[in-house]
């Protein structure tokens, strides 16, 4: 377990990291979320002991972690910023923090093997392209086959395959009681991987709840109805006791209403329905609604460009309805 409490880093006059307070449990992937600057990597620093805090404390598995005797076997971390020596062949690199953490060398074609880099373990990192780089620091994370790991941004320059394939195995990892703590940009990626969120806007902490929680509370989620009979419907819509709203093309949505009640309600007028679905927002629109007055860096739309519709408006945009966050029930979470 990781346990941050009133964790605070001030940079001069700018506060990164204001008094945080949290825990990362054993068993489940937790996503650690917030915009840009938000204070991500700093939190990330100090919980390595790379960053001194200004006060407040992070204790791994009860003890700081510089208490810790060999870290590696605790916790292992990918951060963004590799710490590879490029001149040296990646075997080499791994047998060397090996050795300062009493690891057996025989760990390290095994973490080789599971990152896919057996066949380049004599080659130097240096020559690695960004995602065979991401593999070497993953496997780096994995060598002391610790209780403990955190990745940050770890799909970065991944593949698809190679995104499919951390995915999985973070959440085998957590499978196995492991902690596994995780941030990426990626919504729709962390929406699929994370059972439980962190979320933090400006150094502060917004929210500590589970991804189907966060998604709950921070979104709206409605039945669209397509017909054409569309005022037949509306009527009948309305003379249930439900209020719908006109969406686009045609289609009526309707809030807080169970979608097969309201195809068993179209059914009894003979209505003919050609749409009836269940709209659910995406992670990033939940994500987006919340830290919105927490975002400090913004891009300006470009002319003609609308900005999205999750911004402000807490409506699910185009692909929203889709799910495109990836329903968790129907990607099934041991895909
Ligand atoms: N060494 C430093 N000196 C001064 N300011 C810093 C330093 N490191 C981080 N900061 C500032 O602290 C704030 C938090 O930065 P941090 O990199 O932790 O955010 P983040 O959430 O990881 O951001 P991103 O998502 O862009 O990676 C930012 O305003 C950043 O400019």
């Amino acid at each position: 377990m990781i346990e941050v409490e009133g964790l605070t880093k001030r940079f001069g006059q700018k506060i990164a990291v204001d008094h945080l307070t949290f825990q990362v449990r054993p068993g489940v992937v937790t996503g650690f979320l917030g915009p840009n600057g938000a204070g991500k990597s700093t939190t990330m620093r100090m919980m390595l002991d790379l960053d001194n805090p200004t006060s407040g404390t992070v204790r791994i598995d009860g003890k700081h972690y510089r208490e810790l005797p060999e870290p590696l076997t605790h916790m292992g971390a990918l951060l963004e910023a590799k710490a590879m020596h490029g001149g040296r062949s990646a075997y080499n690199n791994l047998l060397c923090l090996a050795q300062s953490n009493r690891i057996p060398a025989s760990r390290i074609s095994e973490v080789l093997d599971v990152v896919g880099l057996s066949s380049v373990a004599k080659r130097k990192p240096k020559g690695f392209s960004m995602g065979m780089g991401q593999r070497l620091g993953i496997a780096t994370a994995l060598l002391g086959d610790p209780p403990i790991l955190m990745f940050d941004e770890p799909v970065n320059g991944l593949d698809p395959e190679g995104i499919h394939w951390i995915r999985n195995l973070m959440k085998s990892l957590a499978r196995e009681g492991r902690t596994i703590f995780v941030s990426s940009h990626l919504m729709s990626e962390m929406a699929l991987t994370a059972d439980h969120l962190i979320v933090i806007g400006r150094g502060r902490l917004l929210a500590n709840t589970s991804m189907a929680d966060f998604i709950h509370e921070n979104s709206r989620s409605f039945t669209r109805l397509r017909s054409p009979d569309r005022e037949r419907l509306k009527d009948a819509l309305s003379e249930a006791g439900h209020t719908s709203v006109e969406g686009t093309d045609g289609t009526l949505e309707i809030d807080g209403a169970e979608t097969a009640e309201l195809g068993e309600l179209a059914a009894r007028h003979g209505i003919v329905l050609h749409e009836l679905s269940a709209q659910r927002a995406s992670l990033e629109e939940a994500f987006m609604q919340m830290t919105a007055e927490t975002v400090e860096y913004h891009a300006q739309a470009a002319p003609g460009w609308e900005s999205s519709p999750a911004w402000g408006t807490n409506r699910p945009g185009p692909q929203g309805g889709q799910d495109t966050q990836g329903s968790r029930g129907d990607q099934g979470k041991g895909a």
